[in-house]
């Protein structure tokens, strides 16, 4: 059994999430404990600082060298934090935060083969770094091999979600909704040989989460508040049915996976063209709002329609938009007779996932186990995840 440390902040920039687990096992048969899980808020300043880098915004080399021991120092004041009043950990698994993600094969419509250029991504918080201030040492980087064998370096829990939530005889599919959306589509275990079985299991991004959402309501009250709170105030608007047909029609929606995206795509400039667009239709806010919210609910069952090999017998949401009740209701409604639950319903915290995964992401690293799914990422190969960073 290994104490391992998972850390992540998502696209959401809302804060560090931290995960203490227990794993014991190896490959896919995998048992994962949940010891604990906190999220630690980034400083204010150190927020404004990321979102305004994730918004595109120039910095020198000397600020981003600052930044990224700000992220690291304060990954590892997490690691430190969450192993009080417990038994420590020996390996920590950190994400770091991504302030820049180019997918592989976009940018360059002129070329005809869609996958030929090498994606590029950036994680910041230097797990060197993690691992002297904590004396434990931590895998960090994950992404950047799977990219190097051509991959789309995301969805990376795919593999994770493989190993924690197949069902012998059920088809699932772990919807996560953070700033960005992501699925991961889980054939029954049962059904085939287990090279057979890898082969089947489908991820990718699907597009805006809570991102346009969060921005959205920073828009509307100056600010003032961050996100809406169980979806409520989406809740008592009415979504402009007309505007979601038309910004359905966003390529991303319509490129067949594999496929990632961010904040590049689903940030503060798409939320402006959204509200440009919504100009004629003299929305309030709230409508604004319940049509934002209706774009994300129908791009993920778009998603689940034109590029599933079937529709799951269930879904389980994880990721801070599962406690946005509307946006479940209508995920619920537009599913139907498809059961939508959450993690927490099988056990496993729908608040920690991200956290959890890569704290198992880091035991694979460890024990040699190349964890990327070429079936998911698109890339050529297996690889091993991660680079290990020992504290002496
Ligand atoms: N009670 C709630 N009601 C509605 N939305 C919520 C609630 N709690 C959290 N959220 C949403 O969840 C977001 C954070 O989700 P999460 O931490 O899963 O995202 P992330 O991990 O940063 O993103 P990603 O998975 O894309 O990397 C918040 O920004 C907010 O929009
Ligand atoms: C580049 C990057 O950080 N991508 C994140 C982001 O947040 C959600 C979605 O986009 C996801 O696919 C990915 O993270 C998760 C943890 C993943 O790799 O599985």
């Amino acid at each position: 059994m290994t104490r391992v440390i998972g850390l992540i902040s998502g696209t959401s920039v809302d804060g560090i999430d931290a995960a203490l687990v227990d794993i014991s096992g190896t490959g896919f048969d995998l048992q994962v404990e949940f010891v604990a899980g906190a999220t630690y808020p980034y400083q204010d300043d150190l927020r404004k600082r990321i979102l305004a880098v994730c918004a595109g915004q120039a910095i020198s080399m000397a600020e981003l060298a600052e930044l990224d021991d700000a992220i690291a120092i304060a990954f590892a004041q997490a690691a430190q934090n969450i192993q009080v009043d417990h038994q420590p950990a020996t390996l920590i698994g950190s994400h770091g935060q991504t302030v820049y993600h180019r997918p592989a094969g976009v940018g360059d419509r002129e070329n005809t083969s869609p996958r030929h250029r090498l994606g590029y991504t950036l994680q910041l918080g230097r797990g060197a770094v993690i691992a002297q201030l904590t004396g434990i040492t931590t895998v960090n980087n994950f992404r950047v091999a799977d990219i190097a064998a051509g991959g789309q370096g995301a969805p990376l829990v795919s593999p994770v979600d493989a190993a924690l939530f197949s069902h012998p005889q059920e088809a699932r599919c772990i919807q996560n909704i953070g700033g960005i959306g992501n699925i991961t589509y889980l054939p029954p275990r049962q059904d085939s040989q287990p090279d057979h079985w890898l082969e089947k299991i489908r991820g990718w991004d699907t597009g805006p989460g809570n991102s346009l959402l969060d921005l959205a309501v920073q828009y509307l009250t100056n600010g003032t508040k961050t996100y809406d709170e169980n979806g409520s105030w989406a809740a008592s608007g009415t979504p402009c049915h007309a505007l979601v047909e038309h910004w359905l029609e966003q390529e991303y929606f319509h490129l067949p996976p594999p496929k990632s995206t961010g904040r590049e795509l689903f940030g503060v400039d798409y939320l402006q063209e959204c509200i440009k667009d919504s100009e004629p239709y003299q929305l309030n806010s709230a409508d604004l709002l319940a049509t934002l919210t209706e774009l994300t609910a129908v791009s993920i069952v778009h998603n689940y329609r034109s590029f599933l090999p079937k529709l799951p017998e269930r879904v389980f949401l994880c990721g801070g938009g599962s406690r946005n009740l509307y946006l479940k209701n209508r995920l619920q409604q537009l599913l139907e007779p498809v059961p939508v639950l959450t993690t927490d319903e099988v056990g496993l915290s729908a608040d920690f996932k991200e956290a959890i995964a890569f704290a198992v992401l880091a035991y694979w690293r460890q024990l040699g186990f190349p964890s990327n799914l070429p079936t998911v990422t698109g890339a050529s190969k297996r690889v091993l995840l991660g680079e290990i960073n020992f504290s002496q």
